[in-house]
C-alpha cells in the first residue's frame, strides 16, 4: 500500500460543466466515481470568480465525500466564511491573486506569519489540518512550521517544467527542501503540474511525501483513458 495518498483535484471537470450552465458533468458523481476508483481524497480549489468550482459545490460535496476533502485557496472573507459554514477536512492556503490563471508561487511565510498564524489558528480551531503552499524554500517552511501549520504543499510547478531538460536539477532544491521540512517537523504535501511523466521520480526522491494533489494533467489522461483507467496509473507512480 502506497504510503503517499492521491487526492483528484476536480477544478477542471467543473469547468467542462460550467461551459454549458448545467450540472453536466455531474461534479458530485465525479467525485463519487474517482473515489470508486481509488482516488485517496478529493481537491478542489475555488477561486474568487467562481469560473470552475463554484462555491455553492461545497455544501453537497463535504457531505458527500467519503475520503479527505481538501479545499485549497487564498483565504479571504468569503473563503473563510465558507470554511466556517462547512469545515475541511484539509485546508491549504494558496496565495492566489484574485485573477491568478493559475497558482505560480508559494506563499512568504516570513512577511504574512502573523496573517497565516490567524487564519491557521481559527482552520484548526474549526478542526481542519492545515497546510501552506510554499516554494521549495527551507527559510518559507521553517516559517510555516513557525505559525503553527501541520503541513506544507510545495509548490511543483518549476520542478515539472524543468523536469525534460534535467531533472535531476529538476529535484534539487525539493529533496533540500523536504529535508528542511523533516528536520523542523512539519508533514509533507506536493502539487501542481505533476502527471504521468514526472510523478514516480519526484516521489521516489522525497520520502516523506504524504499527498500529492493532481487535477489538470490528470483530467486530460482521463479524456483518453478514463478516470477508472487513469487513477492507478497514477497511484502506481506512488508506490
Ligand atoms: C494550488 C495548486 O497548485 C492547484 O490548486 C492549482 O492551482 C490547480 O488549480 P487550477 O486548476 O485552477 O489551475
Ligand atoms: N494543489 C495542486 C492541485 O490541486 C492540482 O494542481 P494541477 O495538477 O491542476 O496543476
Amino acid at each position: 500500500m502506497s504510503t503517499c495518498r492521491l487526492s483528484v483535484n476536480l477544478n477542471k471537470v467543473a469547468l467542462i460543466r460550467n461551459a454549458r450552465g448545467a450540472n453536466f458533468p455531474n461534479l458530485l458523481q465525479v467525485a463519487l466515481d474517482c473515489e470508486k476508483f481509488g482516488a485517496e481524497g478529493i481537491t478542489v480549489h475555488p477561486r474568487p470568480d467562481q469560473r470552475h468550482i463554484r462555491y455553492d459545490d461545497i455544501p453537497e460535496l463535504r457531505g458527500k465525500i467519503a475520503t479527505e476533502f481538501n479545499i485549497e485557496g487564498n483565504p479571504t472573507p468569503e473563503f473563510m466564511d465558507l470554511l466556517r459554514k462547512y469545515p475541511s477536512d484539509q485546508v491549504t492556503l494558496v496565495p492566489d491573486a484574485a485573477q491568478a490563471l493559475t497558482s505560480d508561487s508559494g506563499w512568504d511565510t516570513l512577511a504574512f506569519a502573523s496573517f497565516l498564524q490567524e487564519v491557521t489558528e481559527e482552520l484548526k480551531s474549526l478542526g481542519a489540518r492545515v497546510s501552506i503552499f510554499v516554494d521549495p524554500d527551507p527559510k518559507m517552511i521553517e516559517g510555516a512550521k513557525k505559525l503553527g501549520a501541520d503541513r506544507v504543499e510545495l509548490y511543483t510547478g518549476p520542478y515539472a517544467h524543468e523536469y525534460k531538460a534535467d531533472r535531476a536539477a529538476a529535484i534539487a532544491p525539493y529533496i533540500k527542501a523536504a529535508e528542511a521540512a523533516a528536520a523542523v517537523g512539519i508533514e509533507l504535501n506536493a502539487g501542481h503540474d505533476l502527471n504521468l511523466v514526472n510523478l514516480a521520480y519526484f516521489k521516489q526522491n522525497i520520502p516523506n511525501l504524504l499527498e500529492v494533489s493532481i487535477g489538470h494533467a490528470l483530467t486530460v489522461d482521463a479524456l483518453y483513458m478514463g478516470f477508472q483507467n487513469v487513477i492507478p496509473l497514477y497511484k502506481n507512480c506512488l508506490r
